[in-house]
C-alpha cells in the first residue's frame, strides 16, 4: 500500500541516501530527449523520478508520464504544482502542503479539489510537508503559491515550521530553494531541521554541482532531487549517482 513511503522511511533507517530527478513537462517536448534523459537515469540508477512544475503551459503532462513508464521501471512520483497535476498512471504522488507559507489554497485548498480524484486512483499518497526557503530572486514556486518563503539564515524558523508538519502527520518534508535556485539550501537549514524530525527529508533547488549535492547530503539530507542542471550537464548525474552509491555500498560494508 504505502510501498515507497515505507521505501524512503526504511532506506533513511539504514542511513542511506536517494536520488530523484525532477522532469519538468514543459521542458519535455522533444521526444527523443526525454527518453535519452529517463535512459540516462536508469544507466545511472535514479532511485525516483519527479514530474511537475508551478506552471505547466501544454497539455503534455500525461504523454510524458507514459513515455517514462514505457521506458523504465523507475517509479514515477508526481511533484504537483496544483490539483490538475494527477495522473493515475503515475506510481505515487507527494500531496504537498506549503507549510512555509499561509496561503490557504496551498495548505489545504488544492487538496481538497484533488481528494476525490486521488482517492479513485490507484496512486500512492505520500503527504508532504513542503518548505520553501528564500534563495534570492523569487522563484517560480514562491510567486506562483503567492507565499513568502522562509528567511535562508533563520534556521530555528524552519526547524520549528517543519516539526509542526510533522507533528500534523505529514510523513515526509521537502525543503526546496526553488528551481533553478542561485542559492541551494544552507547546510545551516538542513542540518537543523534533519535534527528535529524523524521523518525522511527531502532537498533541491539550485543543486547544481557535485560539491552543493555533497554538503545537502553531509547536512542531512534522506534524498536529493536535480532538475535544471540536467538539462544542460547531463554528467553531473553520473557523478551524483556514483557518490551516493559509494556512501550506500559503505554502509552495506559495515
Ligand atoms: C493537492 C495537490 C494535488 C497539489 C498541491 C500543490 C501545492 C500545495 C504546491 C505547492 C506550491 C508549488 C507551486 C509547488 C511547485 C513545485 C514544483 C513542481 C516545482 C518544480 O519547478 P518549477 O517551479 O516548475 O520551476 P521552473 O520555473 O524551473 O520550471
Ligand atoms: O531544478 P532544480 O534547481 O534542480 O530544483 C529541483 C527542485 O527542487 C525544484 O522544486
Ligand atoms: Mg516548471
Amino acid at each position: 500500500m504505502n510501498k515507497l513511503l515505507n521505501q524512503l522511511q526504511d532506506k533513511k533507517a539504514r542511513n542511506e541516501k536517494a536520488l530523484a530527478v525532477l522532469i519538468d513537462p514543459d521542458k519535455s517536448t522533444d521526444i527523443g530527449g526525454l527518453i535519452r534523459l529517463v535512459n540516462l537515469c536508469v544507466e545511472n540508477k535514479v532511485d525516483y523520478l519527479l514530474v511537475g512544475g508551478s506552471l505547466i503551459t501544454n497539455d503534455n503532462f500525461s504523454k510524458v508520464i507514459s513515455i517514462i513508464k514505457s521506458n523504465s521501471n523507475i517509479p514515477v512520483v508526481i511533484f504537483p504544482g496544483n490539483h490538475i497535476q494527477i495522473d493515475s498512471n503515475a506510481d505515487a504522488i507527494f500531496l504537498l502542503s506549503l507549510i512555509s507559507g499561509r496561503n490557504a489554497d496551498f495548505l489545504i485548498g488544492q487538496h481538497v479539489l484533488a481528494a476525490p480524484i486521488l482517492k479513485k486512483s490507484k496512486l500512492e499518497v505520500i503527504p508532504m510537508g513542503y518548505m520553501l526557503v528564500n534563495s534570492g530572486a523569487p522563484t517560480s514556486a514562491s510567486y506562483m503559491s503567492n507565499t513568502v518563503p522562509l528567511p535562508s539564515d533563520k534556521p530555528t524558523i524552519a526547524a520549528c515550521t517543519a516539526m509542526a508538519g510533522e507533528m500534523l502527520g505529514l510523513q515526509t518534508i521537502y525543503l526546496d530553494a526553488g528551481s533553478g535556485a542561485d542559492e541551494p539550501i544552507p547546510q545551516k537549514v538542513i542540518s537543523t531541521v534533519a535534527r528535529s524530525i524523524e521523518v525522511p527529508l527531502v532537498v533541491g533547488g539550485g543543486l547544481n554541482s557535485l560539491s552543493r549535492v555533497n554538503l545537502a547530503l553531509e547536512a542531512g539530507a534522506d534524498m536529493v532531487v536535480i532538475g535544471n542542471a540536467l538539462e544542460k550537464e547531463e554528467s553531473l548525474l553520473i557523478q551524483v549517482s556514483e557518490r551516493i552509491h559509494v556512501i550506500n555500498e559503505k554502509l552495506d560494508v559495515h
